[in-house]
Formats: structure tokens, sequence, C-alpha cells
């Protein structure tokens, strides 16, 4: 099965990946639409995107691109899930911002918001640096029944169901953060 065909330029699907959730089409739209609301709403300022490194490199990329104002952007590397499919429930800094956030307009760019634990140990840690303003970009948020999300971010991309995703930037163990795709990761691959 391809897994974007709306294009004509289809891309294979990965073997390890059981169905595609959002196509490169898909993800291009969100993206842009993403990218002229921050325009429209920081209009006049300098934000300052901070990355979750490493899931959200590829969207930050895209993000930056679709942002029409003047902004800066700065790298924070966080890890929770190891390699694993569920959370540690710790949020360990593997990297700091070099940027002063103080005074800062600051919109930290996420790839998922599933538990919420990486997003409010973050927006909890920049706070206390005194920024200007703070707000979320998720590129998507996984809805899971029963349960309201930890952080409501300004920015939502997207929803995705509640199973492990990979690609665009999000991996298992590392691997398929280069599917140009957003793919459900088949069960038995970690099982
Ligand atoms: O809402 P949560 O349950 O906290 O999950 C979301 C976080 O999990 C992933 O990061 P991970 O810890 O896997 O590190 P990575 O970005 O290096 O893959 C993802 O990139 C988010 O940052
Ligand atoms: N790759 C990946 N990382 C996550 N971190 C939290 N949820 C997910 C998910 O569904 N996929
Ligand atoms: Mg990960």
């Amino acid at each position: 099965m391809a897994a974007d065909t709306a294009k004509g330029t289809a891309t294979q699907l990965h073997p390890d990946v059981e169905s595609v959730v959002l196509s490169e089409e898909d993800i291009r739209g969100i993206v842009t639409r993403m990218g002229d609301e921050i325009s429209r709403d920081y209009a006049g300022r300098n934000p300052l995107v901070v990355t979750v490194l490493r899931g959200a490199f590829i969207f930050t990329a895209d993000l930056l691109r679709a942002i029409k104002v003047p902004c800066e952007v700065d790298f924070m590397a966080v890890s929770s899930y190891g390699n694993g499919v569920k959370s540690s429930g710790v949020v360990r800094i593997v990297k700091d911002l070099d940027t002063k956030v103080q005074g800062r307009d600051v919109i930290i760019a996420e790839d998922i918001l599933d538990s919420g634990l990486t997003l409010s140990y973050l927006i909890k840690l920049l706070q206390a640096r005194q920024p200007n303003s703070i707000e979320v970009a998720a590129f998507s948020v996984k809805d899971i029944e029963g349960k309201q999300p930890a952080v409501e971010p300004r920015y939502v991309g997207c929803h995705v169901p509640d199973a492990f995703v990979v690609g665009y930037g999000l991996d298992f163990a590392e691997r398929y953060r280069n599917l140009p795709y957003v793919g459900i990761l088949k069960p038995e691959v970690y099982s």
C-alpha cells in the first residue's frame, strides 16, 4: 500500500507500519495553517521558537518556514520514553537552551502531546525563567478516551488515535523518524 497516493508520487509504506494516519499532503496543510495562525498572532513581535528535540526537529524545520514574521529558534533536548512505547514518568533534560528566555515570547514546538508529562514539565521549567509569554504549538495531540489533556496547546495541528505512532520525527527506539508520513506502528514490532 502507498502512504501518499493523493499526489501521484506514491511513497512506499514501511512494512512495520500498520496504517497511515497523516500523509505528506495532510502534514503540509497542517503546518501551513499553523504557520499562518502564528504569523497572525505574533505580528510585530519576535518570538523564540523552542524546539523539543529530538522528536520535534522535523516539525519545527517546516513550521519555521511557514512562519512569516521574524522569529528565532533554539533547541532543548528532553527524553522520557527512552526505547519504549510508555513514558518512564521522568523527564530527563539532555540539552538546555542557549538563549535567555526572560522577557521573550516563547513558543514551544512539540511533535506530540500524549500523557502531557513532557510539556507540563517544560512549561513549568520555562515559566520560572520569566518569559513575557509562553504558548505551545503541538503538531499532534493524542486522543485518549476519558482523559483530558494535561496541557491545552494554543496551536494544535491535528488529533491522532490512541496508538503508538511513528514518522515525521516520531521514533520507536530511535527508528522511523525519517518516514515522511505519520503512521501507526504494528504492535508486534514492540511487544
Ligand atoms: O506527552 P508525553 O507522554 O510526555 O509524550 C510526548 C513526548 O514523547 C516523545 O519524546 P521522547 O521522550 O520519546 O523523546 P524523543 O523526542 O527524543 O523521541 C515526544 O517527542 C514528546 O516529546
Ligand atoms: N513515537 C512516539 N513517541 C511518543 N511519545 C508519546 N507518544 C508517542 C507516540 O505515540 N509515538
Ligand atoms: Mg521518542
